[in-house]
């Protein structure tokens, strides 16, 4: 008899790759199962123009219907970016049940035409504009760039890109605009997801621009008591991904981190020890408070929590808090 695993993801290119990549490695794992790929229109993507936080977040727009759904047993799972999770609040009834292997977990450069990065370095960005929407990637462009103009610009990942090259200006909330962007950074694993790695000009390596926590790893949600779907997720487990995730996620808890706090947390395995980074930057880019730390590999969370507790030792909690919304 077959078993249903039903997988619930946003309808974007990035979304449905990477849950495609979650149907295929569970398909290879256990030929029992029956993988359905089910899309759902989010509030956050059909409303492509306001900033995110009125729908309450990365978190709240693309991940609330979708995690109803699963604990109403319509789903037995849920895709998400592991970096798009909220850090600092549990979802009672819910646990990640598979983190994949990860994949580039660095951001990177994307130019339109005619604009290369010597010229962006050598004008220190005066002149030019980079569009994001992270506070996290602003505050570095403005350390690296420091004359550039950083705008407001959102999308899907292919959207971004098809902006960036049509010269297309961003609408504002209030109405207005800004751009056109003459530069982007993204995520190195999202291009390479939607096809668009022959446009990387750059990699940033993490001392450029350390990666948000979770950058790079798909993480698959499933019901606490759902036992049948955690065993059969705990098979395309990576082991190495899960201790990232646990370690860097452990950063945004003690730090509070909501969706769009200024901070960094990147994680690497060597052996039996793990090293992890970790920064908190004011929205200016003018301040960096910075840690690193190495532990034994297998206790993650320790170490995710004394690298917090360096952070704010070093005053971090007055830079998160001038960024909370109301
Ligand atoms: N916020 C959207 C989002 N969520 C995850 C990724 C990239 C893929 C990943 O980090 O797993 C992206 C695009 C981007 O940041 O450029």
């Amino acid at each position: 008899m077959k078993i249903p695993v039903r997988i619930g993801t946003r309808k974007s290119v990035m979304a449905l790759a990477q849950t495609e990549d979650i149907a295929k490695q569970l398909r290879a794992a256990a030929s029992e199962l029956d993988v359905e790929i089910v899309k759902f229109e989010t509030v956050g993507d059909s409303d492509q123009i306001s900033k995110l936080l009125p729908h309450g977040g990365k978190g709240g727009a693309f991940v609330a219907e979708i995690r109803a759904a699963v604990i109403a047993g319509q789903l037995q799972a849920a895709m998400h970016s592991l970096k798009d999770m909220p850090g600092n609040e549990d979802t009672p009834g819910l646990v990640i049940g598979a983190t994949l292997a990860r994949d580039p977990a660095t951001d990177a450069l994307v130019l339109r035409e005619g604009l290369t990065l010597d010229e962006l370095k050598k004008s220190r960005g005066k002149g030019y504009t980079i569009g994001t929407n992270a506070v996290r990637r602003a505050a570095y462009a403005k350390r690296l760039f420091p004359e550039v103009n950083v705008i407001h610009f959102r999308g899907a990942a292919d959207t971004r890109i098809r902006k960036l090259d049509a010269r297309e200006k961003q609408r504002l909330p209030d109405g207005g605009e800004v751009g056109p962007a003459d530069a982007l950074i993204m995520a190195r694993a999202g291009l390479e997801r939607v096809g668009f790695v022959d446009r990387i000009v750059h990699d940033f390596t993490p001392q450029e621009m350390l990666p948000s926590a979770g950058q790079g790893i798909v993480a698959v949600e499933c019901a606490v008591d759902d036992w049948q779907t955690r065993r059969y997720l705990a098979m395309i487990d990576d082991p190495k991904s899960r201790l990232c995730c646990d370690a860097e996620r452990e950063v945004l808890w003690v730090l509070n981190g909501h969706c769009n706090s200024p901070m960094a947390a990147h994680s690497t395995v060597n052996g039996a020890e793990m090293t992890l980074h970790a920064s908190v930057l004011d929205e200016e880019g003018g301040l960096f408070i910075e840690t690193t730390r190495s532990g034994p590999a297998n206790r993650p969370r320790e170490l995710g929590r004394a690298v917090g507790l360096d952070l704010l030792d070093k005053g971090a909690a007055a830079v998160i808090e001038k960024t909370r919304p109301e």
